[in-house]
């Protein structure tokens, strides 16, 4: 536990500060760490949530995601989405220093090149793939497979991709399913290209992958044991927490921000603190264009209904919402590897950190291009319909002719390059015989807005999954693929039947009602405060400065402008970091190393230092769980003869068929 820390309270806050950070989840953290490391800047950051309590649901890789629907959780609620049958889909979303590296299943991979170079189609230099890699490779310290799991599964790496010293850990866990072994024999079978690293570029086809994992403890490496930790300890860098930020208060043009007001609950004393240079939003890809509205940044429209003064009329914040659709297909298996029991895999996890303990969810990894899911002609097909859309036509009505512009501008951007082999369309991920299905590239566009002028009242917000049929017909081919997969010679050697959606569910009509029915998220929300320029209904700069305004910067997943085929963890800490040297840069600050990461490097009053190898966070073998959860999280796609986990994948016994 970190005894130093500068926590302070309401009435100890200084006036003012150079940087005022709002929100200490994610890349709140990584920019508060970066920025405090030069002791002549003052840093306060602001967060609604609480510090976490080492609780085994964070650390214990095969608890990953126990946080979710705890204290810890926004809980976000959607409206009844009318494109999925009137659905109400809760998002969570990290309330809690670390943000949604506390919740996440810990899975630690990077998109494609392709993904990147696209921001740079939109307009934004210096966003690309090349620019971005030194900084995936700052916040990461790589540490392959031990060999012996690396010969048995035939996993590759390239170790000229990772980074040596960040303050993330990537490394494997020490168990991996063996039905793994039959679903990378049958993808090849098929023609599925093993790439070496998903890390170099090619994030694309099979390759596997690692999490943000310690080496040796097998505990979760995340926002705050990288970089908050060492980073609080600083007499230069304050942090408010389980305080609310209610406005930001600015005038002038460009809009310069001066005031931050946050407050402890709804009917608590609001209190002020002024911006000396910067005001950093951080407060992930619903909560910051929550407070962007709520402040007079926005769509006039939006902010008149609520009687909100007009700072900026902006109409993309909250608009351009994006995340993987999620589907999950279950097989049962009649011929499985026997299951280890769950009372020796925690005897083996505290007594030797080995076993299923130390795996917190996906590491073999499927990103497809559309060519490979389907026929030629088809893949073709479907980039001409994309093509042939007009660009408001599956939008919400009334979407403002900036973002129509914005979104017409990415379907052509998309439509290239998943033309291409070089951008994936569908992730499959397999696991004990469910199989996890999401959309990697979707056209249908959500938002979020403030519901009312109370900064407690809840966002109001809808994702539209499939509102964009073309999202429907290219996951229809990603089941249908998965259904060949699991016809293979090597699957079939573990007897797989089909349950869910289950074998009578064989047409495409039916499988788009199946889909309409159980797509959900796979809480990888973003891209609500696109990056791309103001006239295409972008909200932030390449450097994320804020349209209109002078001192006033959004650094966090709100920002991509489109969505990477990937997990997107480790391309919110890339973003971060990147920007955290561009802020250094404009106040003439020195900047840390792009290939080294010490989080003191400029410092010269920290005493802190880049976690190594010798972490001692081992939690006790009784280790008791201090905290209680307040309410269950429902898995995505429970099933009655499955068992399914946080990310659901089935972890039931198998029971050989007769
Ligand atoms: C359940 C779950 C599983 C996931 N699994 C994976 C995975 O396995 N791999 C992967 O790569 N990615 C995963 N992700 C996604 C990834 O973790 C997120 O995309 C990323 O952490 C978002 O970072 P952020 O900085 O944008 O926002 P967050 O980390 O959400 O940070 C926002 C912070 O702002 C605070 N805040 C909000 N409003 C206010 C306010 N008004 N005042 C003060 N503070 C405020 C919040 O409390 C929060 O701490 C998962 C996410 C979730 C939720």
């Amino acid at each position: 536990k970190n005894t130093n820390a500068k926590y302070i309270d309401a009435r100890q806050v200084q006036a003012s500060y150079d940087y005022v950070i709002v929100g200490g989840g994610h890349s709140g953290t990584v920019v508060a760490a970066r920025l405090s490391e030069n002791p002549d800047v003052s840093v306060l950051l602001i967060e609604a949530g609480p510090t976490d309590a080492d609780e085994d649901f964070v650390h214990i890789p095969k608890n990953a995601g126990g946080a979710m629907g705890t204290k810890y959780d926004w809980s976000y609620q959607s409206v009844a989405m009318s494109t999925v049958n009137n659905r109400v889909v809760t998002v969570p979303a990290g309330k809690v220093i670390g943000g949604g590296t506390v919740l996440n299943g810990m899975a630690f991979d990077r998109g494609a090149a392709s993904d990147y170079d696209a921001w740079v189609d939109l307009g934004n230099e210096g966003r690309g793939w090349n620019d971005l890699l030194p900084y995936f490779k700052k916040h990461e310290t790589f540490t392959p497979p031990e060999p012996a799991l690396a010969r048995e599964f035939n996993i590759t790496y390239d170790l000229s991709a990772h980074g040596t010293d960040g303050p993330i850990y990537a490394s494997y866990p020490r168990y991996l399913n063996p039905t793994l072994k039959n679903w990378f024999r049958g993808l090849a079978t098929l023609g599925m290209p093993l790439e070496l690293d998903g890390a170099n570029g090619r994030a694309l086809n099979a390759f596997w992958a690692p999490n943000a994992l310690h080496p040796t403890n097998m505990t979760r490496s995340y926002a705050k044991n990288g970089y908050y930790d060492p980073a609080v300890k600083r007499s230069n860098f304050h942090v408010l927490l389980n305080r609310q930020v209610t406005k930001l208060v600015g005038s002038g043009s460009p809009v310069k921000i001066t005031g931050v007001e946050h407050a402890a609950g709804a009917n608590e004393a609001t209190a002020t603190v002024i911006a000396n240079k910067e005001v950093i939003v951080a407060a992930g890809a619903i909560g910051s264009p929550k407070i962007l509205q709520l402040s007079g940044i926005g769509p006039a429209s939006l902010l008149q209904r609520h009687n909100i003064p007009v700072l900026v009329d902006l109409p993309g914040v909250g608009s351009n919402y994006q995340d993987h659709g999620y589907l999950m297909t279950f097989n049962m298996l009649g011929n499985a590897p026997a299951a280890i029991d769950d009372a020796t895999a925690r005897q083996q996890y505290f007594s030797s950190k080995t076993g299923p303990w130390t795996n917190s969810g996906p590491n073999g990894f499927v990103f497809a291009p559309m060519s490979k899911i389907t026929t030629a002609s088809r893949a073709q097909s479907l980039i001409s319909q994309i093509n042939a859309q007009t660009p408001a036509q599956f939008l919400r009505s009334g979407t403002p002719q900036a973002v129509v512009d914005g979104f017409a501008k990415q379907k052509e951007i998309l439509a290239k390059r998943l033309a291409t082999a070089e951008m994936a369309g569908v992730e499959l991920v397999f696991s004990g015989g469910s199989i996890m299905c999401s959309q990697q590239h979707p056209l249908s566009r959500g938002y979020v807005e403030i519901s009312s002028n109370n900064p407690f009242a809840a966002p109001t917000f809808d994702l539209r999954y499939v509102a964009n049929p073309l999202d429907l017909d290219y996951t229809v081919d990603a089941i249908k693929f998965s259904r060949n997969v699991m016809a293979t010679a090597p699957l079939q050697e573990l007897r797989p039947q089909e349950f869910s959606p289950g074998a009578n569910t064989n047409t495409d009509d039916a499988l788009k009602t199946w889909i309409k029915g159980q797509i959900s998220t796979m809480f990888h929300s973003c891209c609500t405060n696109p990056m791309q320029p103001r006239a295409l209904g972008g909200v932030v700069d390449s450097k994320g400065l804020v349209y209109g305004t002078s001192n006033l910067r959004v650094v966090d997943a709100s920002i991509i402008p489109l969505i990477p085929g990937s997990h997107p963890q480790a391309t919110v800490y890339a973003v971060a970091e990147k920007l955290a040297d561009e802020i250094k840069k404009a106040a003439g600050n020195p900047t840390s190393s792009s290939s080294s990461s010490s989080s003191s490097s400029s410092s010269t009053t920290t005493t802190t230092s880049v976690p190594t190898t010798t972490t001692t966070t081992t939690p006790p073998p009784t280790t008791t769980t201090t905290y209680t959860p307040t309410t269950t999280y429902t898995p995505p796609a429970p099933t009655p003869t499955c068992s399914v986990n946080k990310w659901g994948q089935c972890t039931f016994k198998p029971t050989p068929l007769s």
